[in-house]
């Protein structure tokens, strides 16, 4: 049974005293649940990928926070030994080290009843990620004219607290006429473009078409794309992106082939004390996610796997980063000074 609103299909749902988190390792084939009963909990499942994508994992990790407190009382240590655990889930999205951030200001701010402080900051953060994919959808869909467009990875309600990023823009460039046809990569070796963002459009009843990504290039070649729509994991105070592996190179193809190339993320995405790209941690997984496709080997016995999930997309390829503050085109250093600022 899924949990869906007007902003899609829930992925992460405060329960009381547990956060339930649908198990997106199962989907489409199977929807199923989780219930984290601990930060702990909470860290595996960010690790193990049940629940995944930058705003979700950080929502997720604020919920985690409350359980912390609850279990640690008044062991502060413990308290922030376990708000670290939650940080080093996962090394990129930089989402989980805002959201705990921002625990760790209720924490160091001493309310009487610090879990309620908590979950109310934990809603907050969850409230706010809703209303900025709107504010962005509304922003970057404005962009697109007219045409169909290439995203990469899931961005979408399952990878935010709701509606998405790239996918809240799609949805309401679709809402509104502008996209004719959405095509979505793959994204081996996890699949999140096949098994999620293909799950969302047709719930949604988008046209959909899926690719495997070294079909991109000729999808770009044969022309009707209009912009390339990705989200991001981390975007550098220079304006470079950590984002799905596989982004750099739909970037220089659709640079190649003159298609626009937009990333959308909120503001909680975008890091500026890492200085660019380089400085930005890339995650790399375990080779049996690569040499194996639904639990079944896919190569040779023996062989082993390269298998970073992120790769970093140079600010000068790409066309606009759009953000709940506001849209930077051409993004540089100035722009992303300009745009937090704002913010501030
Ligand atoms: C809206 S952020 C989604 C972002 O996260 C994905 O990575 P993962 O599925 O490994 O968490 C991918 O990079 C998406 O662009």
């Amino acid at each position: 049974m899924t949990i869906r609103d007007n902003d899609g299909v829930r992925a992460v749902v405060w329960a009381g005293d547990r956060l339930r988190l649908l198990d997106q390792r199962r989907l489409p084939g199977v929807v199923e649940w989780i219930e984290a009963t601990s930060a702990i909990e909470v860290a595996d499942a960010i690790r193990d990928m049940v629940v995944r994508g930058a705003p979700a994992i950080g929502i997720a990790a604020a919920y985690g926070a409350v359980m912390a407190a609850r279990d640690c009382g008044d062991d502060r240590l413990s308290l922030l030994a376990v708000f670290d655990q939650l940080v080093r889930a996962r090394p990129t999205a930089v989402n989980l080290h805002w959201a705990l951030a921002r625990q760790r200001r209720v924490v160091d701010a001493a309310p009487q009843d610090l879990s309620g402080a908590l979950l109310e900051e934990a809603v907050a953060i969850h409230d706010e990620d809703i209303a900025a994919n709107r504010r962005m959808g509304a922003l970057g869909g404005a962009l697109i004219e007219s045409g169909d467009v290439l995203t990469h990875c899931n961005t979408g309600s399952l990878a935010t607290g709701g509606y998405g990023t790239a996918l809240g823009v799609i949805r309401s460039a679709y809402g509104d006429g502008r996209i004719g046809r959405v095509y979505a990569d793959e994204t081996r070796p996890w699949l999140q473009g096949a098994r999620l963002t293909a799950w969302e459009l047709v719930q949604d009843g988008i046209p959909v078409s899926l690719l495997c990504e070294g079909a991109a290039a000729a999808l770009l070649a044969r022309g009707g794309i209009s912009w390339v729509v990705v989200g991001a994991d981390r975007i550098a105070a220079n304006g470079d992106v950590a984002n799905k592996i596989g982004t750099y190179g739909l970037a220089v193809l659709a640079r190649h082939h003159g298609v626009r190339f937009m990333v959308v993320a909120p503001t909680s995405t975008v890091d500026m004390e890492t200085p660019d790209g380089a400085s930005i941690p890339i995650e790399t997984r375990p080779a049996q996610e690569l040499l194996t496709l639904a639990g079944r080997p896919v190569a040779a016995a023996g062989a082993d796997a390269w298998n970073p999930v992120f790769d970093v997309t140079p600010a000068g390829l790409i066309d606009a980063i759009v953000t709940e503050a506001g849209i930077v085109e051409q993004p540089g250093l100035a722009g992303m000074h300009e745009l937090m600022g704002q913010r501030a």
